[in-house]
């Protein structure tokens, strides 16, 4: 039995997915035959590393979500709860619904938009929280990333373009050990001039003084957000599969 620190998932699917503009929350949607929420909640179930999962979900689809786990036999999920009104509150709800675990132990907040996180990624994550308190999934930008400001005569023009070569896309899991994410979400929680787009903002924010450490992520660690990206998504699960029937690379824990 092993004697470290217990590694609580939560899987946050408390948005209703506006920008994808489905009838029904995106992670709902199905992608090649399993809802994106399953094979999200699916990635931790099979990853060793995790001892729990709970899933905070939109409140009217908790029931649904309670059959989709029941159904895939997830031993590992302890709860499906409500989510809050915007992602920064979900995260909040799910560190209050393990109230009960150490500060020692550890939390990864991971999107249910991202189902295709790999398992050497979450393994990658609880390995970083070894020695970091706080860590986060990130890979670089292809792109060239600029900050803008409104033009003279209206519109946007660009204010500056940061050397992209210290710039990275933040992903999830994003994971920290309890204690941690406790201090900065008390803190981010009581200010009421919070806003927060990732919960490694909220740390860095709230707590200067703790480091928290990128663990180098993939490219199709996607996050479905608009429509189209359910086709992308299965294009590339696809392409695992073909991987994987060739015997090359890649250990998926969904199928
Ligand atoms: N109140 C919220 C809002 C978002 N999320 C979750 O955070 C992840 C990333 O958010 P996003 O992709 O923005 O999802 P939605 O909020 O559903 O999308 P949109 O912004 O288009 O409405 C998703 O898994 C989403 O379900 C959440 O748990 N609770
Ligand atoms: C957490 C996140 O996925 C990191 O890229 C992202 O910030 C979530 O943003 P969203 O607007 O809630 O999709």
């Amino acid at each position: 039995m092993s004697t470290g620190p217990r590694v609580i998932a939560a899987v946050l699917a408390g948005g209703v997915g506006s920008r994808m503009g489905a009838p029904r929350p995106k992670q709902l949607l199905s992608l090649e035959g399993r809802t994106i929420i399953e094979r999200s909640i699916a990635a931790f179930e099979s990853a060793p590393e995790v001892d729990e999962i709970v899933v905070l979900m939109v409140d009217e689809y908790v029931g649904e979500v309670e059959e989709i786990v029941a159904r895939a036999g997830f031993a590992k999920v302890s709860r499906v709860l409500p989510g809050g009104t915007t992602r920064t509150d979900t995260s909040y709800a799910a560190l209050t619904a393990v109230a009960s675990a150490a500060d020692d132990d550890l939390v990864l907040l991971h999107d249910a938009a991202r189902p295709l996180v790999l398992p050497r990624t979450i393994a990658a994550c609880v390995s970083a929280l070894g020695e970091a308190g706080a860590v986060g999934v990130a890979v670089p930008s292809a792109d060239t990333v600029v900050r803008v400001t409104e033009g003279r005569s209206g519109g946007e023009v660009i204010a500056q373009t940061p050397d992209r070569s210290s710039l990275r896309r933040m992903q999830t899991p994003q994971g920290f050990r309890l204690g941690v994410a406790r201090r900065a979400y008390e803190a981010a929680m009581a200010d009421p001039d919070l806003v927060a787009t990732d919960d490694c903002g909220v740390v860095l924010r709230y707590l200067p003084e703790e480091e928290v450490r990128i663990v180098p992520g993939e490219e199709d660690n996607i996050k479905v957000t608009n429509p189209g990206d359910v086709e992308i998504a299965e294009t590339l699960l696809r392409r695992r599969r073909a991987h994987d029937a060739s015997g090359n690379a890649i250990a998926e824990g969904v199928s």
